[in-house]
């Protein structure tokens, strides 16, 4: 496919289509590599989740998307552009919306889409309807000309993520997008990022957030290290580490241990939990092997939070 092809795909969410790919890429500090060989397809029209534990590697990929970062090795191409040789392209057609509030506290919220507007080129005669359909999507539409000074925390990010689609982008980057935010404001910007996608933006969010990808994520890609270890649908990634099923034991350390031994000898994954050891594929266990297991087990259905803490050796938040 020529670069022109494959652009216009990606912009038109074709089918099967990549808006992002990363081939072989590797990003090093010093003798420290924090991105090590990733290779990514983020198909138009989707909304992947990058999920991985602290260090995993997620900021640093969506940094070298928008070549904050420039990788040492391979080949980023998005929305049909080669990045970083032709950045300014790919950046001017898709949206970036930060983790760090970075508003202009001075002005309205419609002044900072209107800068934006400006910044990202949108024609003058269309920018003010640029401005009301993100302030409509962001449902701050009331509060046009409040001063951001003046909204509340959760109103701050959902204006944050209005600009990073002013320009209508076919593709939108989320870095962490409801890192430190409470529960309720989170599911408002969950709402939002669903609108989003149902709209055919395509999306790829990083978050180490268990819920929020399998909320929101058609794909999830599992990183650790630097690479991409798991990928799938929430359920396809757990029904393949973690079956349909866990048994969840507790008890003293030496019981605990004992769980671990016998279900690891019979093939089986496990987790620890604190005070508990969960056996994952819980449905494969066998008559003679669940009576060695004991009796003190609660079943519950298997979880993307379990595929997470074992592919990952990391606990959750
Ligand atoms: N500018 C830098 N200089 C040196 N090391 C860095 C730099 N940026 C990132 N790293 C290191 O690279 C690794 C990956 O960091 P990165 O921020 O990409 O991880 P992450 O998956 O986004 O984690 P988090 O959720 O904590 O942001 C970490 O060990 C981090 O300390």
């Amino acid at each position: 496919m020529t670069v022109q092809r494959a652009q216009l795909a990606a912009e038109e969410g074709e089918a099967g289509a990549a808006a992002i790919s990363l081939r072989g890429v590797v990003k090093r500090f010093g003798t420290f590599t924090a991105v090590d060989g990733l290779d990514l397809d983020v198909p138009a029209g989707s909304c992947l989740g990058l999920l991985g534990p602290n260090g995993a590697g997620k900021s640093t990929t969506m940094k070298m998307l928008t070549a904050q970062a420039v990788a040492d090795e391979g080949a980023i191409r998005v929305l049909g552009f080669e990045v970083p040789a032709q950045s300014k392209q790919a950046r001017a057609a898709m949206g970036v919306v930060p983790q760090q509030d970075n508003l202009d506290e001075e002005l309205t919220a419609r002044e900072n889409l209107e800068v934006f507007a400006h910044l990202y080129r949108v024609p003058r005669r269309e920018r003010r309807a640029a401005v009301d359909d993100a302030l409509a999507i962001a449902h701050l539409t009331e509060r046009r000309e409040t001063k951001v000074d003046d909204l509340s925390g959760g109103m701050r990010r959902r204006l944050l993520i209005a600009r990073g689609l002013v320009h209508r982008p076919a593709l939108v980057l989320l870095d962490e997008p409801t890192v430190g935010l409470d529960p309720q404001v989170r599911a408002e910007l969950w709402g939002l990022i669903d609108g989003l996608r149902s709209r055919g933006t395509t999306v790829l969010m990083s978050t180490h957030y268990i819920e929020e990808a399998e909320r929101l994520a058609d794909e999830c890609a599992l990183m650790s290290h630097g690479r991409v270890i798991a990928r799938g649908s929430p359920s396809e990634l757990v029904a393949r580490y973690a079956g349909e099923r866990v048994v969840e034991h507790y008890g003293p350390p030496d019981r605990l241990a004992e769980v671990e031994r016998v279900a690891r000898a019979a093939g089986l994954p496990t987790r620890r939990t604190g005070p508990s050891v969960s056996v994952l594929k819980a449905e494969t266990i066998a008559p003679s092997l669940d009576e060695e297991l004991g009796p003190d087990g609660v079943r519950r259905a298997a979880s993307l939070e379990d595929v997470f803490v074992v592919l990952t050796g990391e606990r959750v938040e």
